[in-house]
């Protein structure tokens, strides 16, 4: 944020046009005999100019952010300190010579835990910071886990739960959360009870009897906020119990909703302070999956801990292979390059399909039965029987593949997931790591594939044009599919604070994969320049465009007082559609929407950029492949896949008798 403030009021300083600051804050111009237009031009082409350069100081700052890393991992290596393990205020609650103690298998839970953790949960070894975390909570630290999603952050405290006396209280957000757990339990036979609103009288009568039992059964107990926030009964019995010893842990699920600057506050989670308060000895284990410095700040905070040990594990899933795949627009085409896939590729292996809705999810599963294929829909207007049976089937594995909307989301623990296709992509990169990230729980390799269309980016963009950030979201995972120069792994890092390197990939992307001499920086100046005279002309005409109207017209197609004295394309529809997505990340073009009481229209119009094509000295690239020149395959991929790959690649300027007419002219 320093940089790009320095920035600004440099290139300010040395701003031409003639514009005067005013004390009060508003700005006067002093346009005089000046055409307005061209000084707004020229205002236009300096913002134009300042964004770019914007842009690369923002690229420099995270090359440095990425020196900033490796410098601290050297200083860690020779010195006490670590970030991943320091309070959230930014004191060491641990150095990071004390914390590497916590991975020693010599506690004198050590035997107990490592038998639980063979025996009761089935498991060979513990994951990275798994240990660590257990001792440190039998250790009685208070200690937040930040780990991604599906990493297993529920052995951290379920285990511990065994190798104590007593019973461990987890709160948690969601009742069907709560009953996951409770049937994973279960069937580990491990004696685990649950507290919500619509339990019966009697049975809450027995929990909480079992609360001050030294002989009770139940290792875990588990409640939402709102029955410790609303009912004095459980707090009294919880206080019996912290007097006797038998209350050992409190594990707060999703910690991250106590905070409002966390993304699913919860207000019940603000009361959860109580319980530190109350219990200070009890040590407090947060766990989530999302959260930044300043949300667990906030949450320490508000739960009243002081210096917990914050451990972070890294959001980089290894064995995941990214790839994007561009969608075909005929739906016949496109659904059997997806059956193909399945049945080539991930012949009897477990996956997900995600759809946009439940229509799509309807359909897409029928179309995919009608190719043999084991496929069943679930999406949230299913009755609750028949989605529980779809999860079930799925799980046992006798269904290969959920065709689904993002309703199959939370509670979805199935190990040996080796694919999830996206049949339209994600509203966001947050959405896409967490969908994406229901593959490979294992450890094992498994593909993430996305199909990116161009219709799609505009499909979702009305559902989202409510939500705060909702559009800079979506044209960043509209910017994470059109690249095709950078680490899908990368791009993703961003979103999580975190830096990770061509080599943190291991060419586990497409990108990565492909061979870097193969992409060439196309000059799509000219072709830009036509689509802004398209729009030129509709709003001469007070008219705006659809996306397809305006391809429509850019192809010498549709009304033709929409290409008036206009040049037509001689780019081919994928082309073009690539050239339209560049204009809109770099602000060339921007959204407009309609809306009417049924529907939500969508519009292409001149973004702020548009002006800066004007000038003979402006010029717009685009990073390109060429089409078919890398069999790019994903981990399992055989010949058959590299040929149905061949022909899904990304936009191309080169190859066929009509672009190169469109290339030559390009460079003229
Ligand atoms: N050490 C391990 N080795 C192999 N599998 C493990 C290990 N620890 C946990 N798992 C498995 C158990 C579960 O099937 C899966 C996810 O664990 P879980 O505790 O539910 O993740 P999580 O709590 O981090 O995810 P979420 O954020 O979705 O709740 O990982």
């Amino acid at each position: 944020m320093k940089i790009m403030t320095l920035g600004f009021v440099a290139l300010l300083r040395e701003t031409p046009i003639r514009c005067a600051l005013m004390i009060s804050g508003g700005v006067s111009f002093s346009v005089g005999n000046h055409n307005v237009r061209a000084e707004l031009l020229q205002v236009e082409e300096e913002l134009g100019r300042l964004e770019e350069q914007i842009s690369s100081l923002l690229q420099r700052q995270e090359e440095l952010e990425s020196v900033r890393q490796a410098l601290q991992s050297q200083l860690e290596e020779q010195g006490p300190a670590s970030s991943s393990s320091s309070s959230s205020q930014g004191v060491l609650a641990l150095t990071k010579q004390e914390l590497e103690c916590y991975d020693r298998p010599d506690f004198p839970w050590s035997d107990e835990a490592q038998r639980h953790l063979v025996d009761t949960f089935r498991l060979r070894e513990f994951r990275p910071l798994q240990l660590r975390a257990v001792n440190l909570t039998m250790s009685s630290k208070d200690l937040f886990l930040v780990m991604p999603t599906g990493r297993g952050k529920s052995l951290c405290y379920q285990l511990p739960a065994l190798c104590s006396t007593g019973f461990t209280l987890v709160v948690s957000p969601l009742v069907s959360l709560m009953e996951d757990q409770m049937m994973f339990l279960r069937s580990l036979e491990i004696p685990a009870a649950l507290l919500n609103a619509s339990s019966s009288k009697e049975h809450a009568k027995t929990v909480m009897v079992a609360m001050t039992d030294a002989k009770s059964p139940f290792r875990l107990i588990y409640v939402t906020p709102e029955k410790i926030a609303k009912s004095k009964l459980l707090m009294s019995r919880l206080d019996k119990a912290y007097k006797a010893q038998l209350l050992r842990r409190v594990a707060v699920d999703e910690v991250h909703c106590c905070s409002q600057w966390g993304h699913d506050f919860r207000p019940d989670y603000k009361l959860l302070g109580i319980l530190k308060r109350q219990f200070p000895l009890v040590p407090l284990l947060g766990l989530t999956a999302t959260a930044t410095s300043s949300v667990l700040l906030d949450c320490e905070k508000i739960l009243n801990v002081t210096r917990p040990v914050t451990l972070t594990a890294s959001f980089n899933r290894t064995n995941l292979y990214y790839e994007v795949r561009c969608k075909d627009s005929d739906s016949e085409v496109f659904l059997n390059h997806i059956a193909d896939l399945i049945q080539q590729k991930y012949h009897q292996q477990s996956g997900i399909v995600y759809v946009f809705s439940q229509k799509d999810a309807e359909c897409v599963s029928e179309q995919l039965q009608q190719r043999h294929i084991e496929a069943h829909p679930y999406h949230a207007h299913m009755d609750p029987q028949d989605k529980t049976r779809v999860h079930r089937r799925w799980t046992e594995g006798r269904v290969q593949v959920v065709v689904a909307t993002v309703a199959f989301g939370m509670g979805i623990d199935k190990s040996n997931v080796r694919f999830v296709i996206h049949h339209t992509i994600s509203k966001s990169i947050e959405n896409y790591y967490q969908e994406s990230g229901r593959a490979g729980r294992d450890d094992q390799p498994a593909d993430c594939i996305v199909f990116y269309g161009f219709a799609d980016i505009f499909r979702i963009s009305t559902m989202v044009v409510m939500e705060t950030m909702g559009q800079q979201k979506l044209l960043q995972m509209v910017d994470y599919c059109h690249r095709v120069d950078r680490c899908r792994r990368s791009l993703m890092a961003v979103h999580f604070g975190e830096v990770w390197e061509e080599q943190d990939c291991g060419r586990m992307c497409d990108v990565c994969r492909g061979r870097k001499e193969e992409l060439s920086e196309v000059d799509i100046t000219e072709h830009a320049q036509q689509v802004v005279q398209i729009l030129e002309l509709a709003v001469s005409q007070d008219e705006r465009l659809t996306p397809l109207k305006l391809l429509e017209a850019w192809s010498g197609k549709g009304p033709a007082k929409h290409r008036k004295g206009t040049a037509s394309t001689t780019l081919r529809r994928r082309e073009a559609e690539g050239v339209l997505v560049r204009m809109l990340l770099q602000g060339y073009l921007r959204e407009d929407f309609s809306f009417t009481p049924y529907t939500t229209h969508f519009y292409l119009r001149l973004g702020r950029k548009a002006p800066l094509l004007k000038s003979a000295s402006h010029r717009l690239s685009m990073s390109m492949r060429p089409e078919g020149a890398t069999a790019v395959t994903s981990p399992s991929g055989g010949d058959q896949e590299k040929r149905a790959e061949s022909k899904s690649k990304g936009p191309s300027f080169e190859d066929g008798p009509k672009t190169k007419k469109a290339k030559t002219r390009e460079t003229q």
